[in-house]
């Protein structure tokens, strides 16, 4: 297939069990000021973020936020500018303490660890990847990419081979010797993913990781952590206000608005069942082409009728699977699951159909189950 790799957020099938533990955010409440506590009965009985400023000089940064990101997937938390992004995220490596609820992860609650315990769980479990890079000038890209290594205390001699590694799988072999000034942002960056990577941890936090790259670098970096996650399977929370970025990488996305949570789902459920005006309005600009997978709109095989002989994998998206089927010069194709079971078929009609109208795609929903 000369395709780029499809794009695969998404319900089509169940992914393989990875045995590691997710993130349950319960209840998230985040006032910020000088006494928080003082007004956290009123604002869960419903005052406004609005109100809560204007009374009382505080500033409400997340409101009942309840999220399961599970392990092994890209969690997308989307929003704009003041959603609450960096608010919730900061949250789950216990960067900021909420008012009050939990972030419970392996049995445990961040929000309540010892300051040992915690330091442990940052240095061990979780690895950030920064907007700004967040490089050590006078590191080299060997240096900056051993350091999180060194604040575990693993010697160099062990932590070199492993950044070499890691150096190599984001593209930089050869560059170990540089330092961050004589590289392009791009390059900055995938040392930032190097660095990340090396220290093994579990749990990727990365806040708007690409958001100050070059479009076309922006999209080289997706693709690299996209395929460095197939293999991987890390449990990776990334923070974008921008939506296009947020269909490619997430698997699961949750959509922030004004600290709460408007709609959790997946990319295919955000733009064909929004939850309300706000998603709605949020997505109707989306290329749906390029989201909506060929098993979305499948009809369900009928039985006795013939199958035709093209076929098309279930997750991959309109814009291909139309262009494979023109290409092919076939009106009809089976769909198939990514172990290569007949999903159901499609029309070249309903594909077209269904990348130009809104209300057309979820009729013969064959993504689930
Ligand atoms: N330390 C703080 N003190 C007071 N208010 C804060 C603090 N940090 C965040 N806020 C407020 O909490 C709300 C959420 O901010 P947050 O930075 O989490 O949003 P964001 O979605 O990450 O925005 P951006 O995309 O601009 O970074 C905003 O109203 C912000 O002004």
């Amino acid at each position: 297939m000369t395709e780029a790799p499809p794009i695969l957020p998404g319900d089509d099938d169940e992914d393989p069990v990875t045995g590691r533990s997710g993130i349950e955010i319960r209840n998230l409440y985040k006032i910020f000021g000088p006494e928080p506590e003082r007004h956290i009965a009123a604002v869960k009985a419903g005052l406004s973020k609005a109100e809560l400023n204007r009374k009382h000089g505080h500033v409400l940064g997340l409101t009942d936020i309840s999220l399961s990101i599970p392990p092994g997937k890209i969690t997308v938390i989307m929003g704009l500018s003041g959603s609450g992004k960096s608010t919730l995220i900061r949250h789950i490596n216990g960067l900021i303490a909420p008012t009050t609820g939990e972030v419970i992860h392996d049995g445990a609650d961040v929000c309540r660890m010892s300051p040992k315990d915690l330091r442990a769980f940052r240095r061990h479990k979780t690895a950030m990847v920064f907007q700004k890079f967040a490089l050590l000038p006078h590191r080299t890209v060997l240096g900056n990419t051993c350091y999180g290594l060194d604040i575990q205390g693993v010697p160099r001699s062990e932590s070199e081979p492993v950044a070499r590694r890691w150096i190599a799988r984001v593209g930089l072999k050869g560059y170990e010797g540089a330092y961050p000034a004589q590289l392009s942002g791009g390059m900055q960056q995938r040392v930032g993913l190097a660095r990340a990577l090396s220290t093994d941890a579990d749990i990727l936090l990365m806040d708007e990781a690409f958001s100050a790259l070059d479009p076309l670098i922006r999209l080289d970096m997706q693709a690299i952590l996209l395929e460095l996650q197939s293999e991987l399977r890390k449990t990776i929370v990334f923070i974008t206000h921008d939506l296009d970025e947020a269909l490619r990488l997430g698997e699961r996305i949750a959509i922030l608005r004004d600290g709460r949570l408007e709609q959790v789902g997946t990319g295919q459920d955000i733009v064909l069942r929004p939850a309300n005006d706000y998603i709605a309005a949020f997505v109707r600009e989306v290329n749906r082409a390029r989201v909506i997978r060929a098993a979305t709109v499948a009809r369900p095989v009928v039985a006795g009728a013939k199958l035709p002989e093209f076929a098309v994998p279930g997750p991959e998206v309109l814009e291909t699977v139309a262009r494979q089927m023109t290409a092919a010069g076939v009106s009809h194709a089976r769909v198939l699951g990514r172990r290569g079971q007949v999903r159901g078929t499609i029309a070249i009609s309903d594909v077209l159909t269904a990348m130009v109208t809104p209300a057309a795609a979820p009729e013969h929903d064959l993504t689930k189950g």
